[in-house]
């Protein structure tokens, strides 16, 4: 019994998704359709979501032009035609629409992934060079690749989650019948309290503990959760046991995460934790190209430029000042010129250049290393105060559009050439000394927010 509504739906969305998201996402769907209703029947509530979230409203817009208005709702529920054909045949009242949170006693399972986030939309740069490796070669190899499980951490908007959903992704369309869970730890934590609520933590234990992949993002949010970290860390033991893949995103790195328990920490470290850091210029450059590309957008190379000059702070940022930028361009009618870009991120560049300021780089750097700002601007050179007063330097020359002369003035008269030592100094810590690149990280971090 198929629906002829719903074929004719399913061709014309067909131009508008990949092959990989009809066959995970449309495929599944069994169709019923009567003179005024259509409904679509989800094989769990992953598919349902998804096909809610995405493409409800453009669902409807079809209908209703497909009908003439006739019918102009689709209802995506859970369920296949035998369980509908079953609950009838015993007369009892159909099954709801959709099940609630109070309704359904198992928690809900992962979230929909991005299908947006793969390898091909990454654009790789010598910030996230080993993050991207590590999780290519992961994606390749789940669960066996040496690197579980893979644990990616970083400040916000840096392409975690991206590259997470990357190796999900790859997963999935080199095998659709892995199981792949991905959800954030809060959700997690919300899943399991509502296990327990409703009496079914065997099943939520058994539920994650069959996963292909486990990707949980913002580990973070376990902080203080114990009863949810215990049950982590017994799912991660037996996924780890079974070589499932599990990989984890954090905005700090683990040994900085209050209140994570310890068995959990030094697990943790039995994988790979790999930094995804702030895109330099030329990063920021090819990222802003090619998000322009995608929405079929020939971004110049010197608007680009301009872009990337001055919005530094991480890649969702970045995205949003293109976005305003290319609405501007659309509205206005204007070809994107560097004149046009000033104009539609007038306010944004404002704010930008506003935070960060030569005395916000000095009071913040200080304050990390408990020295004194006039310690920075002064002439001793003992190693507490100078390795902070280089690395103070070094952030002036990254987040400001400062010169190197006018830096030396403003950390009490420096000559030009020391602080291009400082930046080269720096620069050549951060990659040998762990411990300066955390500290130029997480200092990079604040004064970016
Ligand atoms: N290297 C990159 N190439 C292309 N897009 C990128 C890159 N890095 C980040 N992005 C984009 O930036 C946005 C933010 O990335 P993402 O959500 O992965 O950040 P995150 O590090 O997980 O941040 P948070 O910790 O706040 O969740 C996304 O739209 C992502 O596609």
């Amino acid at each position: 019994m198929s629906s002829p509504l719903w074929e004719k739906c399913l061709s014309h969305l067909e131009g508008d998704l990949s092959a990989q998201q009809l066959n995970t996402w449309l495929r599944p769907l069994q169709a019923i359709e009567t003179a005024d209703s259509l409904r679509l029947l989800a094989p769990n509530p992953y598919v349902q979501q998804w096909v809610q979230e995405q493409l409800e409203t453009q669902i409807n817009q079809l209908l209703t032009g497909l009908t003439q208005g006739e019918i102009n709702r689709v209802a995506i529920e859970v369920g296949t035609r035998e369980t509908l054909a079953a609950v009838k045949s015993k007369a009892v009242p159909p099954a709801p629409t959709a099940p609630t949170a109070e309704a359904d006693p198992l928690p809900a399972i992962g979230s929909p992934m991005n299908p947006l986030f793969t390898f091909d939309s990454f654009v790789e740069g010598k910030s996230n060079q080993i993050a991207r490796a590590a999780s290519l070669h992961v994606a390749e190899a789940p669960g066996t690749s040496g690197y579980n499980p893979l644990f990616l951490y970083g400040g916000t908007g840096l392409g975690k989650t991206h590259l997470m959903l990357a190796v999900g992704n790859r997963i999935k369309r080199d095998n659709p019948k892995a199981r792949v869970i991905y959800l954030s730890s809060e959700r997690f934590v919300q899943d399991m309290i509502t296990a327990i609520r409703n009496n079914v933590i065997d099943q939520f234990k058994t539920h994650y503990r069959s996963a292909d992949a486990l990707l949980i993002d913002d580990i973070q949010f376990f902080a203080k959760k114990e009863r949810s970290q215990e049950e982590f860390f017994y799912t991660f033991n037996s996924l780890l046991e079974g070589q499932r893949q599990i990989i984890l995103t954090c905005d700090r790195f683990p040994k900085e995460v209050e209140n994570l328990d310890e068995r959990l920490q030094s697990r943790l470290g039995w994988g790979l934790t790999v930094a995804v850091e702030p895109p330099e210029l030329e990063t920021r450059v090819a990222i802003l190209i090619k998000k322009a590309h995608q929405s079929g957008v020939t971004l110049p190379d010197d608007v680009a430029f301009f872009v990337a000059k001055r919005i530094k702070s991480n890649v969702r940022d970045l995205e949003g000042a293109l976005q305003r930028v290319m609405a501007f361009a659309r509205f206005t009618n204007q070809p994107l010129t560097i004149e046009m870009t000033q104009d539609a991120l007038k306010d944004l560049l404002a704010l930008h250049q506003k935070l960060v300021t030569l005395e916000s780089i000095q009071k913040t750097t200080a304050d990390y290393f408990k020295v004194r700002v006039s310690d920075l601007l002064g002439k001793k050179r003992t190693r507490s105060i100078a390795r902070p007063r280089q690395i103070a330097m070094a952030l002036a020359k990254e987040l400001t559009s400062h010169s190197l002369p006018e830096i030396g003035d403003g950390f009490g008269g420096r000559d030009h050439t020391t602080v291009l030592h400082a930046c080269r100094k720096v620069a050549e810590l951060r990659e040998t000394d762990n411990r300066v690149a955390e500290d130029y990280r997480n200092l990079l971090r604040t004064l970016s927010s």
